[in-house]
């Protein structure tokens, strides 16, 4: 029980941003998209849990220290192609993104992974959501 009477899980969201650069392949002649240009992402994770660990929390923000460590060391100022085995979406990124997390990071934290949005603009984003979490 969670001292609420009410029952539910909790959901925490820690925020990211880099700069970066990309080209999209595969899209029509002239797609903007197409030619190399550059984005201020922003990135956001969120974890859950239907218990709390102490003092109160899913996990201490501090402990996703390891996601800014990746952007700044691999994505930040790079180009997207070089980096990705698959073309640079917003929805690849958060996969990409969601996939290390799982597997590097997350074996020690007591929440769970649940969703990472990407944005490339401030009017659109992409989102991988986990299954099962
Ligand atoms: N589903 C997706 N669609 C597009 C993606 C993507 O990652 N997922 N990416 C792009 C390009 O990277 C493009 O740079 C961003 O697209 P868009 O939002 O259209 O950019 P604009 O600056 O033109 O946005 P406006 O708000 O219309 O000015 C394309 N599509
Ligand atoms: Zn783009």
């Amino acid at each position: 029980m969670n001292g609420t009477g009410v029952s539910g899980r909790y959901r925490i969201g820690k925020a990211f941003r880099f700069e970066a650069a990309h080209f999209l392949p595969g899209l029509p002649a002239g797609h903007q998209c197409a030619r190399m240009h550059g984005h201020s992402y922003a990135v956001e994770f969120v974890l859950a849990a239907y218990r709390l660990v102490p003092p109160g929390f899913v996990t201490d923000f501090g402990d996703l220290a390891p996601v800014k460590q990746l952007i700044d060391s691999t994505l930040d100022h790079r180009v997207l192609n070089d980096l990705l085995p698959v073309a640079p979406t917003s929805e690849n990124v958060a996969a990409w993104l969601a996939g290390w997390f799982v597997e590097q990071v997350e074996p020690s934290l007591p929440g769970r992974l649940v969703s990472v949005r990407v944005s490339e603009t401030q009017s659109s984003w992409a989102e991988f959501v986990l299954e099962d979490r």
